[in-house]
């Protein structure tokens, strides 16, 4: 039997029930009339709203038991499964599972075997030492024809450990096909994929989302997906985040709202695929890959309610507060998402986006100040420029300014901000974010010898003249 998509409450009829899109064939190319297939369902999903809320959908009426999340036989002949993304015990606040009612357990799988980790990395991080010197990168090469998301993921580094669940990598992305025969699970961490090139639908087991430029999409620890492309080509970035799930940071004196507020959090309504022949599952499991392939679309989730949900979230809609009388602010202030350690305050990683905002700060030098961080700054391009540097740090690219390593503006920026008459203006000509950790990222052997590693950085801030003359 094949039945394909059906959607969830609110969802346009279009997509539902009879889609065409092979699971099986071998074919990864992205053609057009695939993509325009994929671009229609984007543009008919509707979302749940709202960020760690208790979901609940069903894409089939009376699928999702009342009042108890295991009953003797759960409705529709469906199965009971519970996904926990927190032990059982943890706190409330922090506390994400979800109960998924499926056409087959998860556990009803065959022996999942070892598979190449292509440019795939994971912690520890030891094929390199950790580098003092400021990195940066230009954009990663094109991936050759046929290139799908999980096949195109190349890691630049990170730090912590995967089986202790702590710590994080950075992964850059290029891909020119859609995943039409596998589907890819992370056991490590959660993935926080941030578009820089092409629009990217994903289908997760609780349902679907598109995540275009300017947009992120997380998909939790262990929840499976299949990435297709709604562009020829799709490039971006990705945090793994392998410790505790990316959170709303606490708001302090600014007040009940702002930054990134809860309701622009959107996650899926359940959708599922009731599909029977051979799809590859693919599982990253302390650090390395392994598959299965099953006998049928483990995508098979028809209701589910819980915390532990995809989400995706429009840069655009962060409200960015910073000074309005004098100084830089620190960039905290732009935190749309954190994974908190143990230590308060000290995240396991931050993801900050440097948004369009006005600057009017009097007597100030506006842009990013000169800085050595205890914490490890990787900053990515969405498009546009970016506010510290003049010219080299383009979209798709990235650079790295480890622990204590000195940064700041590149010379021309100083000396124009420098001279700047301080009307107010408004900084609206690009999108930047950071993934900032509170450990060293370690690069993997692959970025320290890149091709597309810049040799010349350094050079940015050469020709700061002294200019100090004692009284
Ligand atoms: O290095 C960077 O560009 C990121 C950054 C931005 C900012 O506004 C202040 C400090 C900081 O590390
Ligand atoms: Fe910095």
């Amino acid at each position: 039997m094949r039945r394909e998509l059906a959607m969830g409450q609110g969802t346009d009829s279009t997509t539902s029930t009879t889609g065409t899109t092979s699971t099986t064939g071998t074919s990864r190319t992205a053609g057009a009339a695939e993509r325009e297939r994929a671009r229609k369902t984007a543009a008919g999903l509707t979302y749940l709203t709202g960020f760690g809320n208790e979901h609940s959908s069903e894409a089939e009426p009376g699928a999702l038991p009342l009042g108890r999340n295991s009953p003797q036989r759960a409705p529709l002949g469906l199965y009971a499964e519970q996904l926990s993304g927190t032990a059982f015990t943890e706190p409330r606040a922090h506390n994400r599972r979800s109960w998924l009612y499926r056409i087959r357990p998860s556990a009803a799988h065959p022996r999942f075997l070892r598979a190449g980790n292509g440019d795939l990395r994971s912690a520890p991080f030891d094929e390199t030492v950790p580098d003092p010197n400021r990195l940066r990168w230009s954009p990663l090469p094109d991936a050759p024809a046929g290139t799908d998301f999980l096949a195109g993921l190349w890691t630049l580094g990170g730090n912590g450990d995967v089986r202790r669940r702590d710590g994080m990598a950075v992964h850059l992305y290029a891909a020119n096909a859609s995943m039409t025969d596998r589907v890819f699970g992370d056991a490590d961490g959660e993935l926080l994929i941030v578009p820089e090139r092409g629009g990217l639908l994903l289908r997760t087991e609780l349902g679907l989302l598109s995540a275009e430029p300017g947009q992120v999409a997380l998909v939790p620890r262990g929840v499976r997906f299949r990435v297709e492309l709604l562009d020829e080509q799709a490039r971006g970035y990705v945090c793994e985040n392998y410790g505790r799930p990316f959170t709303l940071p606490d708001l302090g004196p600014i007040g009940a709202n702002g930054l990134a507020n809860a309701r622009d959090f959107h996650a899926p309504t359940a959708a599922y695929e009731d599909i029977e022949g051979p799809v590859e599952v693919v599982t990253k499991y302390c650090g390395n890959l392994w598959k299965a392939v099953y006998d049928h679309s483990p995508l098979d989730v028809v209701a589910w309610h819980g915390s532990h949900v995809p989400y995706v979230y429009d840069l655009r809609r962060f409200n960015v507060l910073g000074s309005i009388s004098y100084d830089h602010p620190d960039p905290s202030v732009f935190t749309v998402l954190t994974s908190p350690s143990d230590t308060p305050g000290l995240a396991g990683v931050d993801f900050v986006v440097f948004a369009p905002r006005w600057l009017v700060g009097e007597d100030t030098f506006r842009p990013p100040y000169f800085h050595r961080n205890v914490m490890s700054e990787y900053m990515g391009l969405i498009e546009g420029a970016y506010d510290a540097k003049a010219e080299g740090f383009v979209p798709g690219g990235g650079s790295l300014h480890n622990m204590m390593s000195a940064h700041g503006p590149d010379r021309e920026t100083f000396e124009r901000a420098s001279a700047a008459e301080l009307a107010p203006q408004k900084v609206d000509d690009g999108l930047a974010f950071m993934f900032e950790t509170r450990w060293p990222v370690c690069l993997t052997r692959q970025a320290a010898e890149a091709g597309h590693l810049q040799s010349d950085y350094d050079a940015v801030w050469q020709g700061l003249e002294r200019h100090f003359t004692a009284p």
